[in-house]
């Protein structure tokens, strides 16, 4: 017989076990009820961009690294699991032209206060503050969604926060923003081209929203999940209560069944591939938690009407991580400085012609031994390279005095972010059918994926129940001011 509405679905399925996935595993579970059959398809590991790789004892991350202290849910995942954060390790950055170490961040928050703004007056200051202005509206997304707010789209979720400023800076570039703010070219050159690198391997030309991620993603008090961040994806799948179906979605389909008593019912018909061969089964309910891009992911959608694309326009960023269990080359960063004195961990690049690099760091272990000091550059430890290209055994030869091993990991990495933006894909594919990676054209991180998630489920049970009255509501932000 035709489903009744008012009761809950029978079967949800989530395409893809990375943070988005699991996270819209755990909060679908929390919105549809212990009921709901939740299945996870997902043909890798568990945690897709999330993932560690071992280099001798230790593991490491090669993917998604570190985490904003304001990341509420992320925050409140490893809380609800019982994981702890990774003990922290103090960092410290420098900048390289690709001849020269042009900054080295002191041990001493005064020489690098005043460093800074002897260089570059008071930017410095002001980048901060206009980050955290942007982090102030930001925020508000953690109270709409905690009284069961949903957005339809993208560009209605970043209106319901910064009301016409977000989606004003999601259609300039993050070099047109700042520039308009007062923000010198000297600076952007210097210090936030270096940044936009490190995070999403792009120029100050990425859109100013992604941009003001990426500054936040240089404020202090960053963390790590202890054990490694992956580990969040696991715990929220087997929170979940889902069932973790290793296989590969190849098609989704839409099928009418008809019925006697009551209007014809429809159920997505999910076909997939494993070990043993191809099977389908039929849910009530589909989120796609994996971009649908060229190299991403292919899932071809028939029977719908307008049709769906397998791969939305846009493409996706090569970023390859490369460990390296070695000695590093001073002389490579054109510092006479020595390497016994040399405890920098993340090596930031400016954008200048011929540089193969985006970033060097020294990296520590996702469990952090107990009594651990991150050795200076003159022993041999782990370093992490991110270029755009696999680097050559040459290039390998130049920056490292030694290696013992060397692992590379090629990540298909973030959107290649070139406003004026286009339209984001929408977030409601077809009736009961989601597309949580959709945000990830504002800006891909753990958070947004995991805020994405939690519209994703609040919107498939508003839409589920008939209850308009929680989806796109304008003017929020007043309406429920003075009410936490
Ligand atoms: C090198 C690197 C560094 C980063 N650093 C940070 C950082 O420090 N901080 C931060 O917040 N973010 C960082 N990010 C971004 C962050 O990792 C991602 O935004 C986030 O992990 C995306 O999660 P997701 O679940 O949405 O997608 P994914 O992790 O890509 O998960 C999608 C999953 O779907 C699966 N899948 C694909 N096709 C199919 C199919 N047909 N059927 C079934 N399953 C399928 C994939 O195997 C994958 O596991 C980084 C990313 C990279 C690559
Ligand atoms: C979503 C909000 C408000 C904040 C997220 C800030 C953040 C942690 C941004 C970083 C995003 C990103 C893609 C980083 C990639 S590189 C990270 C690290 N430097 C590394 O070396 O792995």
């Amino acid at each position: 017989s035709a489903p009744d509405l008012q009761d809950p679905p029978k079967k949800i399925a989530v395409v893809g076990a990375g943070i988005g996935g699991t996270a819209a595993a755990f909060y679908l579970r929390q919105e549809f009820g212990a009921g709901v059959k939740i299945d996870v398809f997902e043909p890798e590991s568990v945690g897709g961009r999330l993932a560690t790789v071992k280099v001798g004892d230790h593991e490491y991350e090669t993917g998604g690294a570190m985490i904003h202290p304001l990341n509420l849910h992320m925050k409140h995942f490893i809380e609800k699991l019982g994981i702890p954060p990774r003990k922290d390790v103090h960092s410290k950055m420098a900048i390289f032209d690709g001849k020269e170490l042009t900054f080295e961040e002191s041990d001493w928050f005064i020489i690098n206060f005043l460093r800074l703004l002897w260089r570059y007056g008071f930017n410095f200051l002001r980048m901060q503050m206009w980050v955290e202005s942007i982090l102030d509206k930001f925020m508000r997304i953690y109270q709409y969604q905690q009284y069961g707010y949903s957005f339809s789209s993208v560009e209605r979720l970043l209106h319901a926060m910064g009301g016409d400023s977000f989606p004003t800076l999601m259609n300039q570039t993050l070099e047109e923003t700042m520039i308009g703010e007062g923000f010198s070219q000297v600076f952007l050159n210097d210090i936030v081209a270096p940044i936009t690198r490190v995070n999403y391997g792009q120029s100050v030309r990425i859109n100013g929203f992604v941009g003001a991620v990426s500054l936040a993603g240089t404020d202090s008090g960053l963390w790590a999940v202890d054990g490694g961040n992956k580990k969040v994806c696991s715990g929220l799948l087997y929170h979940s209560k889902s069932e973790l179906i290793p296989a590969k979605v190849t098609s989704i389909s839409v099928k009418v069944r008809p019925s006697k008593t009551g209007p014809a019912s429809s159920f997505y018909e999910v076909n997939y591939v494993d070990g043993s061969g191809s099977a389908h089964a039929l849910y009530d309910i589909v989120v796609i938690a994996t971009p649908l891009h060229q190299g991403k992911s292919d899932i071809a959608f028939s029977g719908f009407s307008p049709p769906i694309p397998s791969h939305y326009p846009g493409r996706f960023q090569q970023t390859v991580s490369t460990l390296v269990h070695g000695m590093l080359n001073m002389s490579y960063l054109g510092t006479t400085e020595p390497a016994s004195k040399f405890t920098v961990s993340d090596i930031l690049t400016t954008d200048s012609k011929g540089s193969v690099i985006h970033t060097l760091s020294s990296v520590d272990p996702v469990h952090i031994p107990p009594d651990y000091k991150r050795p200076p550059a003159s022993q041999t430890k782990v370093w992490k390279v991110f270029s755009p290209q696999p680097l050559s055994q040459e290039q390998l030869k130049d920056m490292f005095l030694s290696r013992d091993s060397v692992s590379e990991t090629r990540w298909l990495a973030y959107p290649s972010y070139s406003p004026p933006h286009r339209k984001t894909p929408p977030f409601i594919l077809h009736n009961r059918l989601y597309y949580l990676n959709a945000v990830e054209w504002a800006a891909s991180a753990m958070e947004m994926s995991a805020i994405s998630a939690r519209n994703v489920a609040l919107l498939a049970h508003h839409r589920w129940h008939k209850q308009v009255g929680k989806i796109d509501q304008e003017d929020l932000h007043t309406r429920l001011r003075g009410e936490l």
